[in-house]
């Protein structure tokens, strides 16, 4: 095999993967914040996590992997400033901030399910650790925290090489961050826990030595990080905004606790965005596309998984339907592929597919190179000097990485119905046999009235479809 080498933030370099237990590589990576819908930005961020698990899979490694659950104390901005998203949510909606959170948890965990993203070993929920947090701030608060009125803040300076990750040291308090709470030392400290104002009326809060009061946001992945993964784990992921902020003020607890140099991670790992015209895709700001609107659209959720695999994750990746379309297509091609290449059977090639095995090896260890993985793929298939049987036993090993089901999916499944279509599967089929006996008899203009229904349902007849596909549905 080759050596696996990952990019790491930290140090930013491609290093070489050497895990303190190849059996049981540890990975952390921060979870969602419950207060909404996850959109497919966020989603993008555990495609990248599974594939990073899947990989390691892949490789030989035995793997336990946490995702956490932000319940409580992620504020509107990352630095400390406006209200508890959480909070915010549920007063908005009237809702009962526990049911907000439970909501929201299943409806991200069924995304994952159907973007086929393996469970993670645990899903721990920020609000089941608050005793711990709370330990965790008694611990450090006299080395590193300092209190104010709203709250223990942590002191930045009480660290080496604060904000290394963020590439953002000597930052002094009048310049970088915005210091948006009054008395706070430096720009860049950060409460490690929320005291409630008189009468601000919190659903979520919890007794503490500073008072009642929630935790902060920071606070709560280092303390379930280490108690899953213990003090110095493999690989700690996130989105690339992560690295600014949140990460650097997890590294600073860290570091306090440990009463040392480590960060608790060997590599910190980040994808890059999902960005459309407008920018970063973002919950905060408007307009988001979920998983089930590209369903409703027409859309199989693993056109989307294909559609970011397509990507390296270190490359912003833009959104466009367009792109979706392609990615839908390319799959609908790969599915059409092993149906064809399952009717040849056993015939028996002159070449082995191991070539291409290795190939697949080279591009993942260089740093999970998926976009570079799938013309491999693409030749494989298209390689008539491997027998069948070979070529879909190699697509199976390729597919364990890629995670696109392609043994399983069928045409049937790609066809997916937009949600306000008024026609269902079963109605298109039976009106394309009309058709079809309509175009036998050379009643044309029959076979073209019910092309036209058929589009004003939203469904589009393709007649001579390379893909033998027959019909698609119009976006
Ligand atoms: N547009 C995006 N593309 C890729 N990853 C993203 C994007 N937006 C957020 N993420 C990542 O998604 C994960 C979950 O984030 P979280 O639920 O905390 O988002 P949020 O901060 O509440 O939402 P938003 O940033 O959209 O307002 C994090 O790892 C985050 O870095
Ligand atoms: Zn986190």
């Amino acid at each position: 095999m080759t050596p696996l080498t990952l990019y790491n933030s930290l140090t930013r370099s491609l290093e070489l993967f050497q895990p303190a237990d190849p059996a049981n590589v540890r990975i952390y990576s921060c979870g969602p914040t419950v207060y909404h819908y996850a959109h497919i930005g966020n989603l993008r961020a555990y495609l990248f996590t599974d594939t990073l698990g899947r990989v390691l899979t892949w490789k030989g490694h035995g793997l336990t992997h946490v995702i956490n659950i932000t319940d409580v104390g992620h504020l509107t901005s990352d630095a400390d400033a406006g209200d508890d998203k959480m909070e915010a949510a549920a007063k908005a909606s009237g809702r009962d901030i526990w049911a907000v959170a439970a909501h929201y948890t299943q409806a991200f965990k069924a995304n994952l399910k159907d973007l086929n993203v393996r469970d993670p070993a645990r899903f721990p929920l920020a609000t089941d650790h608050v005793p711990g947090m709370i330990a965790f701030g008694e611990a450090i608060a006299d080395k590193h925290c300092y209190r104010l009125p709203d709250g223990l803040y942590f002191d930045t300076s009480t660290v080496p090489d604060y904000g290394r990750l963020a590439g953002t040291r000597d930052e002094g308090p009048t310049e970088g961050r915005i210091d948006t709470v009054a008395g706070k030392r430096h720009a860049a400290d950060f409460a490690i826990w929320r005291t409630s104002a008189p009468g601000e009326n919190r659903q979520m809060e919890w007794d503490s030595p500073w008072g009642r009061g929630a935790p902060g946001w920071h606070l709560e992945c280092s303390v379930m990080s280490r108690q899953y993964l213990g003090d110095h784990f493999d690989i700690h992921t996130g989105g690339i905004d992560h690295r600014e902020i949140h990460h650097p003020n997890e590294i600073a607890q860290n570091q306090a606790i440990g009463g040392t140099a480590d960060t608790g991670a060997s590599l910190w790992m980040h994808n890059n965005f999902l960005v459309d015209r407008t920018g970063k895709m973002s919950k905060s700001s408007g307009e988001t596309l979920t998983l089930p609107t590209l369903v409703a659209r027409g859309f199989h959720p693993l056109a989307y998984r294909l559609m970011c695999l397509q990507a390296h994750y270190r490359s912003e990746l833009e959104f466009s339907w367009d792109n979706l379309v392609a990615a839908q297509t390319r799959l609908k091609r790969l599915v059409q592929t092993v149906a064809a290449l399952r009717v040849r059977g056993d015939a028996k090639g002159a070449a082995s597919a191991s070539p291409y095995a290795e190939r697949l090896d080279a591009a993942l260890s260089d740093d999970l190179n998926t976009p570079k993985a799938l013309p491999i793929l693409d030749e494989l298939l298209a390689d008539k000097k491997v027998g069948p049987a070979d070529r879909l036993a190699a697509l199976a090993d390729f597919d364990a990485v890629l995670g696109l089901n392609l043994l399983d999916l069928s045409r049937e499944d790609l066809r997916v119905r937009p949600a306000d279509a008024r026609i269902d599967e079963a109605g298109i089929a039976a009106r394309l046999a009309d058709r079809r006996e309509a175009r036998a008899a050379k009643d044309f203009p029959r076979s073209d009235t019910i092309r036209d229904e058929l589009a004003a349902l939203g469904v589009e007849v393709m007649d001579g479809d390379p893909l033998g596909w027959d019909w698609k549905v119009t976006v």
